[in-house]
């Protein structure tokens, strides 16, 4: 029998790359090309299973001068199948893309034009590496698999030990990253359900057409192409747990009949009459905010309060103070030993860094950050410098919808910025246009002074401009306050 070949998605609009590319790593990957976000989405729904691996490019269409559309890609690709390994290949390899792209989950970013053979090279070691998680995970059974002594861990803990057998749904909420699926999967392994079936739904990962069958099944001829009943999630869950991430996504239409089969356990598989009766346990998960989905009329309330009978917030990692450095630990040991090599060490100052970090990607950010780290410095000290140039500064803590700074406009956000000055028009009669470019420069150079420690050529390497420069800024800004 031929051993079936891993799947690759390669995202580009560059017909000559994807060709390319699609000659040379077919002979050990099976791969798929699309060209656009929304390609790439078509593409990802009709596949049975997501692929592990994706290589990306930033600047798609519609607006392929700009990064956006890849970053928004790769938020896509791990809502979609939050284990895949990502990879970018873009010729928009500005240091702060990398550092986004990487906050943002990517494990990898290679600037093109890129040398194939490196290619393949990073390709089957981001494999490797996947496999080699799965088997953790999959290991933890006797364990809880979530880290963590923090406060807030304890807490979760203790939710999870009380909420883990009761017959009535649980909702966990918390950001991308931070470990729901984990929460989900601990729920399952600590109730009495634990030896019937987990099944784990990814809502954002269906197409709407098909949503219904997947969740509910279907009779034979129900509708074209059915040419076989087929049973749904609740029928093979049985009294097991059905796990619905990203539940936030399912459509309204669908949101009345999973309410019916919370309400009383029945449903119906497309195209019969016959009742059927789920006894499964249903966890759901969401990144979004649920209440605000309700307030714009996205999300039933019903289902939401039938939902959220037990809720779990999962704490998001900047909140959890010294498990940064146990993570870490953790981390560094697992890499080292999964790739043969030896555990790095970060020195005092890049300690203090990495406790003080924001961790926009949460977990999954940290785990990629450390395989970077092993990778380069096996054996090392890392410094304070070292460990900055892996680390997502410019965005930490302004896009994740945190509360702290979410509705500042980015500064590479045009449309953004655009609107942040229409309001300020339209509220303030006699702008000076001078001055809000000043205080905009001083905003982002206090940062930069702050986020470095006052280290100049840091500062200046952030936001950048050479150490000169800034200093004459720093200066001007000096005598302008002192006017
Ligand atoms: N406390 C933890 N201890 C150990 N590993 C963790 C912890 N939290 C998260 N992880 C790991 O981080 C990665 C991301 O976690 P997970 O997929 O559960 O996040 P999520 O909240 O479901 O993300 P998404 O919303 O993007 O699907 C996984 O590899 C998971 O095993």
């Amino acid at each position: 029998m031929v051993a079936q070949l891993p799947a690759l998605i390669i995202i580009d609009d560059d017909p000559l790359i994807t060709d390319t590319l699609h000659f040379l790593l077919g002979k050990d990957f099976d791969v798929y090309v699309a060209e656009s976000r929304m390609q790439a989405r078509s593409t990802l729904r009709q596949l049975e299973t997501p692929p592990p691996l994706a290589l990306v490019d930033l600047g798609l269409p519609p607006v392929p001068h700009k990064p956006d559309e890849g970053f928004k890609v790769i938020g896509e690709l791990l809502a979609h199948a939050p284990t895949m390994k990502i990879l970018v290949l873009s010729g928009q390899n500005e240091e702060a893309n990398v550092k986004h792209a990487l906050a943002l989950g990517a494990v990898d970013f290679i600037p093109k034009p890129c040398d194939v053979e490196r290619l393949r090279q990073l390709l089957q070691n981001a494999l490797k590496l996947q496999d080699a998680e799965l088997s953790e995970t999959a290991s933890a059974d006797d364990d809880w698999g979530l880290l963590g002594n923090s406060l807030p861990m304890q807490t979760l803990r203790t939710q999870i030990a009380q909420f883990a057998d009761a017959p009535f749904p649980v909702l966990i909420e918390g950001e991308s990253g931070s470990g729901k699926e984990l929460v989900a999967s601990c729920l399952h392994r600590f109730s009495r359900r634990s030896q019937q079936p987990y099944l784990s739904l990814n809502c954002a990962a269906i197409s709407p057409n098909l949503a219904e069958s997947i969740l509910f099944g279907h009779g034979k001829g129900s509708f074209t192409g059915a040419a076989n009943a087929h049973s749904g999630y609740f029928e093979d869950a049985g009294e097991g747990t059905l796990f619905l991430d990203e539940v936030g996504e399912l459509p309204l239409e669908l949101q009345a009949k999973l309410l019916r089969v919370l309400e009383n356990g029945e449903y119906q598989r497309i195209g019969e009459t016959q009742t059927r009766r789920s006894r499964a346990r249903i966890v759901a998960a969401t990144n979004r905010d649920l209440r605000e989905e309700v307030r714009a009329g996205n999300f039933r309330i019903d289902l939401y309060h039938r939902l959220s009978v037990f809720s779990v917030r999962v704490p998001p990692l900047r909140d959890l103070d010294q498990d940064r450095c146990l993570l870490l630990e953790h981390f560094n040991q697992f890499y080292a030993r999964e790739t043969g090599q030896t555990p790095f060490v970060l020195d005092s100052q890049a300690k203090e860094r990495w406790l003080g970090y924001h961790f926009p990607g949460n977990v999954r950010e940290l785990r990629n950050i450390i395989i970077r780290l092993v990778a380069k410095y096996s054996g090392q000290v890392v410094t304070d410098v070292q460990l900055a140039s892996e680390l997502d500064l410019m965005h930490s803590g302004l896009d994740q919808g945190t509360g702290n700074g979410a509705d500042v406009p980015l500064i590479t956000d045009e449309n953004a910025m655009a609107s942040q000055a229409h309001k300020h028009l339209q509220i303030q009669a006699n702008v000076n246009l001078d001055q809000v470019l000043k205080s905009w420069e001083r905003a982002y150079v206090d940062a930069a002074m702050k986020i470095t420690h006052g280290n100049l050529s840091q500062a200046a390497k952030l936001l950048g401009i050479n150490r000169t420069t800034l200093y004459s800024r720093i200066q001007l800004q000096q005598d302008y306050k002192g006017e």
